[in-house]
């Protein structure tokens, strides 16, 4: 099979002055985090972004790559000079912790990534294959196929991160510490594969914190940081002439990145400003200037010229070739079936494949639906059994209504609860996905509301079918129907309010929200404090509660007008509901409505569900 080769868009990335400040709270002065920071991030280059913690190394990816545009002020070009600045379409961008679904095998979670990202006009699902096959076996994870992620190795989830974002060949590939987490081994094995991937005419930008000198001679180019300003520009062999320029000569033994990191430290005196200075020429990055260097410094001491003069050598363009010649050739035979112009998929491809993604999930993660199912039958048998046969003895009336509220209230609990905690976990791989276009926020909503509504009618119809015979309610169908359609919607709607405040809230707020909103929304439903006992000025509040809606329209189904007297057992002197309409009056429901309510139901569901729309938006947009 031939696909014609793809060649690599060759971008530069400049930016000049860049600027970025925040607001730090109780204090009235904003703080500077990037002061007039100016660069060139070279395409087929291994670029290292370093400083000391806090220097502003993330801060910097962050704008570079348009995740952060609050407070930034500066100029930023990709590719030829006044090219409008388009990071977020040209590059991909590879975050600290890898997230991947544990429940896919590293074939699956490839398959579903081309799916998203490549179009089957362009591309046949065998030559998908192929490609998925290709970028296995160049990060070399063709052993860990049949894997799924959840047992991956730190390394290897690293290494499916990166193959993931190279399915559409970014020419920008952004990482966030690719080391962080990793032993030496599988840290040097992952900056090489950058190095090369990076030789094919990528730009490749990473922030690191501490690299070992065997990582650092893999980076072509330096930029270090130190209190928001740069303090080296260069190659990673004129790091230590760098500093020995300004007088700052590396102790013997000592490796140029340790070095570099103790002076940005400050750990021999404060040289930020000097450095900053002396940064702003980027001489540094050019071999030749080795060998301007080697003049300037013929002067210094032997022992620092031979290691200033073994810096230089290393770092020949010779030396470099001929090392990368072979990995170079492997790499872009290997690449030479990544396909022709390609183009992404319809947004409405995108949907089915996410919908396949939700289905497959929800199959093998059990806990979420068979363990449900599960309890729901269990809890069913369990509350049928306890209010018994409430449904038709007279007696026990005012049992069969705290049973219709008790339904609600197991339903809500048992669908929120979840929720509050689904979105906080699954945000970072949205963030990721959403960030690098693998499919829109909006096409990833619609998708979980379409898997997940029918699990939803289906949990709920299974407690309601054994609560309902259990405790014999009305036999006939409408009833029940009417009665199961008003559960489904409190489910729904509780998915919705769990979204929200999941979203809204970090998961511990988020819960303890839930819980006391939910204990008010009981309290208001009108059986526990009837609504003619609430004072006047209070009675509003209780329209905001949806189980005040579900109860009235359960309670108004059950015991309509019209339905004939309940059964007053025979060991029972006087039974003082066993006129239908005697409970309703006494609940003040005689003039309800089973269609006005369930109207008010679906208003609050549509509320909370198109709310959780924008609260997802605000949160992925302020992670
Ligand atoms: N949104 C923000 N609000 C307040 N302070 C911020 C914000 N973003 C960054 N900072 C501050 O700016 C400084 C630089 O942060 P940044 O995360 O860029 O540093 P870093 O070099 O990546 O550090 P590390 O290596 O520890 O991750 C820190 O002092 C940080 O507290």
């Amino acid at each position: 099979m031939e696909i014609d080769g793809d060649e690599i868009q060759q971008i530069n990335i400049n930016f000049e002055n860049i600027y970025y400040t925040v607001s730090v709270p109780k204090q009235k002065e904003k703080k500077n985090v990037l002061k007039g920071i100016s660069g060139c991030f070279k395409s087929g280059e291994l670029t290292a972004i370093m400083g000391p913690s806090g220097a502003g190394k993330s801060s910097l990816l962050n704008i570079l790559t348009g995740f952060t545009k609050q407070g930034v002020k500066g100029v930023l070009e990709m590719g030829e000079k006044n090219t409008r600045y388009d990071g977020q379409k040209s590059c991909s961008y590879i975050l600290q912790e890898d997230h991947l679904y544990p429940f896919f095998t590293v074939n699956e979670t490839m398959t579903i990534a081309t799916n998203l990202k490549i179009s089957d006009r362009c591309m046949s699902h065998d030559e998908k294959q192929l490609l998925i096959d290709q970028i296995l076996e160049t990060l070399h994870l063709t052993y860990v196929k049949d894997t799924r992620c959840g047992s991956l190795s730190g390394g290897q989830k690293k290494r499916l991160s990166i193959a993931l974002e190279l399915i559409d060949n970014p020419p920008i590939l952004f990482l966030d510490e690719p080391t962080t987490g990793l032993d030496s081994s599988s840290s040097t094995h992952t900056i090489r594969l950058l190095h090369n991937l990076a030789r094919e005419g990528r730009t490749i930008v990473c922030t690191i914190h501490q690299p070992s000198a065997s990582i650092y001679e893999m980076f072509d180019h330096v930029y270090a940081l130190a209190e928001g300003h740069c303090v080296y520009q260069g190659s990673n062999a004129n790091t230590i002439p760098y500093l020995a320029s300004l007088g700052l000569q590396c102790p013997q033994y000592h490796s140029a990145p340790d070095y570099l990191l103790e002076v940005t430290n400050g750990e021999y005196g404060n040289f930020t400003y000097q450095l900053a200075k002396a940064a702003i020429n980027d001489q540094w990055r050019s071999s030749t200037t080795s060998v301007y260097i080697r003049e300037e410094y013929e002067n210094s001491l032997d022992r620092d010229r031979d290691r200033i003069d073994d810096r230089i050598s290393n770092d020949t363009d010779e030396k470099r070739i001929s090392v990368y010649t072979k990995t170079s050739d492997e790499m872009s035979a290997k690449f030479s079936l990544k396909g022709g112009e390609r183009t992404t998929p319809s947004e409405w491809t995108r949907l089915w494949v996410l919908i396949a993604r939700c289905n497959v999930l929800l199959f093998r993660d059990w806990t979420v639906t068979n363990l449900k199912f599960l309890l729901h039958i269990l809890c069913g048998i369990l509350i049928g059994l306890l209010f018994g046969d409430s449904g038709v003895n007279a007696d026990k009336s005012i049992s069969n209504v705290g049973f219709l509220l008790i339904n609600g209230v197991y339903l809500w609990y048992t669908t929120m609860m979840p929720s509050v905690l689904r979105f906080p976990a699954e945000i970072s791989i949205l963030k990721k996905e959403v960030f690098n276009n693998w499919y829109k926020l909006r096409t990833y909503y619609l998708a979980t509301l379409i898997t997940s509504t029918p699990l939803h009618v289906l949990n709920t119809s299974i407690y309601i079918c054994a609560v309902y015979f259990l405790t014999e309610q009305p036999p006939d169908s409408t009833t029940f129907f009417k009665v199961l359609f008003v559960y489904i919607l409190v489910t729904i709607a509780a998915d919705g309010f769990g979204i929200l405040l999941g979203t809204l809230n970090n998961p511990v707020n988020g819960t303890f929200f839930a819980a006391v909103l939910s204990c008010f929304m009981i309290v208001l439903s009108g059986f526990l404090v009837l609504f003619k006992h609430m004072p006047k000025m209070l009675q509003f509040i209780s329209d905001t509660s949806i189980l005040k809606y579900s109860l009235e329209a359960c309670v108004v189904t059950v015991y309509e007008i019209d339905r004939k007297d309940l059964q007053c057992p025979e060991d029972v002197l006087y039974c003082h509901y066993r006129k239908p309409e005697t409970i309703l009056k006494e609940l003040g429901m005689e003039n309800g409505d089973y269609v006005s309510n369930v109207i008010k139901l679906i208003a609050q569901l549509l509320f909370f569900k198109s709310m959780c729309y924008f609260t997802l938006r605000r949160r992925l947009l302020k992670s």
